[in-house]
């Protein structure tokens, strides 16, 4: 490469190399960070701009091309705030670096054609003539090594590559300094990617104004969506699990300085974001096997459910509109929109056991064996993937059960919705739970009889028997979570329009149009659900399976011994509990071996250990139906 030092040519270059760079910063500023700075030729449009420049690199036309577009003075609004998908693509491999690096380098202006070349090089590290132009660099008198920088890097990526650096060194608490601020300028770049996407739409054809309206609208969604990914390039290469990977660091380097609950809330916001990844599901068993853990510290982070639940919520609605608007190419409805409480006395008094709608008394099947009834199948319980049964406890486990949930702390497993004292589902009720791993802590320091843990975890069992034979046959079913809770009513509540749990379904978040997607944050990988109801004397509570529309299928009133079981994905609630308290084994079950709850292999093994061998017959045996 030979240096120019004709002052026309150096002028001429310097105006395209400026161009290029306006056009650059313009393009990636005006696009990334909503600045709207005025260029000097308005009119000209990004694609313009770009083969103007390119035009003038490839022809070594230094002079007219560019003479050309500077002599053009006209100052109207840009008329394209947008690039072509090829420019965009250009941009994206950092193409434009190349051109400019020569630019500058003609002019001589070394320190920039470095960086150019440099940021050229990060994104293509294959590529040759680049390689040899820094060897070229580096070997130039007067040169300073930080003219070698990456022109491209944003604040987000920077502080990630620092905690990088970190972490290679096993600087834990730089890699923490550095991984925290890189999240939180990640979600800052976030933000503004997603403001940029409010930007104009151009119509291809004159829609009517309700149609105008929305296809702006899905084109502004599908470019948010786009965001994550378009920020998950690093030096040009893309990392789909970028903004992950950020919590797989975290969690190490929490765990290197002792902080076991900040690496599992680490671990916990991974698996929000990955959740079929079986390093952290391993890491996840490590940390369950720390005294000071359970599970309920696997709760993602505040900051990333937020992300995570717009991201979630984006899709929702975009897919709603792919549904409902741009395939059935007619207007999104609002009419059908379910009511919040589903119609309660229906000229019905749930007295009887299980009320249906309508009842099928030949449905009702004798379950034979070990005292357990079948006392409801899919005709009784109106719908599919569901049974009821009587049997599974007698009176005493019963008591001993609701004796271990007084142990229960109150707003447990649901600590981040939970005002303490209240219910997560409603402000008339509290609701406490106790899970298997905080169980057998309580055993372990001998807060409560083992004996009371190892029912708990025996009847835990015999509901996943029960489950498993009804629903899948031979194949394995694992526990996914189980909770013993108890939800107890508070004054006042007689005439409450409210429910103890909303309809929901226990995989899936519920639309408005009666749909439940199978998509997080809900716990899309439990397959089945159990409930084991260990008393009946309190008023309402009833259970309810419920139809899209939130009305009631059929209706289970809990009693000792007393289990529902069904498909995830069916819709239930709870009705109000108005006067007393109710216990309930809650067990959601999963198919995927993947998310197997440790916390009963590590229970079970805690309670071997603890040297007060069980006393009685209290303890149910694992007994084939
Ligand atoms: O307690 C019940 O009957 C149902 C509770 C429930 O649906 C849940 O916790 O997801
Ligand atoms: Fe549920």
């Amino acid at each position: 490469m030979a240096a120019h030092t004709d002052t026309y040519l150096l002028q001429i270059c310097h105006v395209c190399s400026r161009k290029m760079s306006i056009y650059l910063t313009l393009a990636l500023v005006f696009q990334v960070i909503h600045v709207h700075a005025i260029p000097e030729d308005p009119l000209m449009t990004y694609d313009q701009w770009y083969s103007a420049g390119t035009a003038a690199y490839t022809k070594e036309k230094w002079v007219s091309d560019c003479v050309r577009r500077c002599k053009k003075r006209v100052f109207e609004e840009r008329p394209d705030g947008t690039a072509s998908k090829e420019v965009e693509e250009a941009f994206e491999s950092l193409k434009p670096y190349d051109y400019l690096q020569l630019c500058y380098y003609k002019i001589d202006n070394l320190e920039q054609a470095i960086a150019t070349a440099y940021t050229f090089l990060l994104g293509n590290p294959e590529h040759e003539p680049m390689r040899r132009n820094i060897e070229y660099y580096r070997k130039m008198p007067g040169v300073k090594l930080d003219w070698f920088k990456d022109i491209e890097l944003k604040t987000y990526q920077a502080y990630y590559l620092q905690a990088l650096d970190h972490y290679k060194k096993d600087e834990w608490l730089m890699v923490l300094e550095n991984m925290e601020k890189a999240l939180q300028n990640y979600y800052k770049e976030h933000e503004q990617c997603a403001a940029l996407c409010e930007e104009k739409y151009d119509h291809e054809s004159f829609p009517e104004f309700y149609n105008a309206i929305s296809d702006h609208y899905i084109s502004v969604l599908k470019c948010k969506m786009n965001c994550p990914v378009k920020m998950g390039r690093v030096y040009g290469k893309p990392n789909k699990h970028y903004l992950a990977d950020h919590f797989h660091y975290l969690q190490f380097a929490y765990y290197k300085v002792g902080n076991i609950e900040k690496a599992a809330q680490a671990v916990a916001s991974f698996l929000l974001l990955k959740p079929d990844d079986d390093t952290q599901f391993r890491n996840k068993i490590y940390y369950l096997t720390q005294e000071s853990i359970s599970e309920t510290h696997f709760t993602p982070r505040q900051d990333l459910m937020k992300f995570h639940l717009e991201q979630t919520q984006m899709s929702q609605l975009l897919r709603y509109a792919e549904k409902h608007y741009i395939s059935a190419d007619s207007e999104m409805e609002e009419k059908d929109y379910p009511e919040e409480v589903p119609p309660r006395n229906r000229g019905v008094n749930p007295e009887d056991l299980i009320k249906t709608y309508p009842v099928d008394p030949e449905g009702i099947k004798e379950y034979e064996g070990h005292g357990v009834k079948i006392i409801g199948d899919e005709v009784l319980l109106n719908g599919t993937e569901r049974f009821a049964a009587d049997g599974i406890l007698t009176e005493d486990q019963c008591n001993t059960l609701i004796e271990l949930a007084q142990k229960a702390t109150i707003g447990d497993g649901y600590k981040s919705l939970n005002k303490p004292g209240t219910s997560p589902h409603t402000s008339h009720e509290i609701f406490a739970g106790l899970d298997v791993t905080k169980a057998s802590e309580l055993a372990q320091n001998a807060d409560v009889d083992p004996e009371w843990v190892q029912l708990y975890l025996d009847v835990a069992d015999k509901a996943r028997d029960l489950a498993r034979k009804y629903f899948v046959g031979d194949k394995p079913l694992y526990f996914d979570f189980t909770h013993l809770v108890c939800r107890t009513a508070l004054e006042g509540g007689i005439n409450r329009e409210d429910l103890s749990h909303p309809i929901h379904g226990d995989n899936c978040l519920l639309l408005p149009d009666g749909t439940c997607k199978k998509e997080r944050p809900a716990y899309v990988q439990r397959d089945y659900s159990a409930l084991v109801y260990l008393n009946g004397d309190f008023e309402g509570g009833n259970f309810m399976f419920n139809y899209p529309n939130k009305t009631i299928q059929s209706e289970v009133k809990p009693k000792c011994g007393r289990i529902v079981s069904f498909n995830a994905s069916n819709l239930h609630g709870v009705q109000p509990v108005i006067k007393g308290k109710r216990c309930a084994v809650a067990l959601w079950f999963t198919l995927d071996s993947n998310y197997r709850e440790a916390a009963h292999i590590i229970a079970r093994s805690m309670l071997k250990s603890i040297s007060k061998k069980p006393t009685g017959p209290k303890v149910i045996s694992h007994t084939e139906l």
